[in-house]
């Protein structure tokens, strides 16, 4: 398991700083939601997570006891689906092999649509198809880049039980870019608030899962959406 420690990170493109001096330290099975206004910099976060973006300043590093690289998985809000393959075969494209990539359907509940083709499936559908897919490789962190914002209300929460399910089951580390205050309170252990490049708020959601929509849950949501509106 693998603490992700940032220490004074930027992230520049151009002249235009995106992330300033961020230091932030990642529990290794902990549930992270990133929070904060449209272009505020979440998604280069976790780009930058996945180093899939050079930082300009600072340092990105994982620890962990056993010296090794964490196996890092991303999930965008579409599917990123291969057209041309089955379903299975685009899940075995993240497995190690056919028993892990059936077992991963099997818990996603579409074992039976394995020899379909992905455009037969809803959108709903094929981004449980994109979980399995990024769960086959038995990742130690999952980064989820609004996965669910193109989805209808009632998929939505099918999907965020689902999350939460195979994360408890699972024990990888969730980091989660939502727009949706809901969502992340409904998911994180830990929201994390940003503003123009920098952290605003840091706050531990300290509420039993599953979770209900109760008082101290909205407290927490109107907490948050405060700071985002106000910050
Ligand atoms: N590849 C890139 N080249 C240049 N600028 C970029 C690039 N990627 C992002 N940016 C800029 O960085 C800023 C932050 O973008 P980012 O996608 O991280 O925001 P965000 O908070 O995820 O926004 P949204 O919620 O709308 O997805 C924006 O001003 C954006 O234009």
């Amino acid at each position: 398991m693998f603490n992700i420690e940032l220490k004074d990170v930027s992230k520049s493109y151009g002249d235009n700083e995106v992330l300033h001096d961020i230091n932030l330290s990642i529990e290794p099975g902990s549930f992270t939601a990133i929070v904060g206004r449209s272009g505020c910099g979440k998604s280069t976060l976790l780009r930058v997570i996945a180093q899939l973006e050079e930082i300009s300043k600072g340092t990105l590093s994982f620890s962990s006891n056993s010296g090794s690289k964490p196996k890092i998985r991303i999930m965008f809000q579409d599917d990123r689906l291969i057209p041309w393959k089955s379903i299975i075969k685009n899940i075995e494209l993240g497995a190690i092999n056919n028993e892990v990539a059936e077992q991963s359907l099997q818990k996603v509940g579409l074992i039976d649509k394995k020899t379909d083709w992905p455009d037969q499936l809803s959108g709903g559908q094929k981004q449980r198809i994109a979980l399995a897919r990024a769960l086959a490789s038995n990742p130690d962190i999952l980064l989820f880049d609004e996965p669910l914002g193109a989805l209808d209300a009632l998929t939505r929460i099918e999907m965020q039980n689902l999350i939460e399910g195979l994360w408890q089951q699972q024990e990888f580390t969730s980091l989660l870019v939502t727009h949706d205050v809901t969502e992340a309170v409904r998911l994180a252990d830990r929201v994390i608030v940003i503003d123009k490049g920098t952290i605003q708020l840091d706050e531990k959601i300290d509420l039993p899962r599953p979770r209900e929509r109760d008082e101290k849950f909205t407290y927490y949501e109107q907490k948050i959406l405060n700071q985002i509106l106000g910050g």
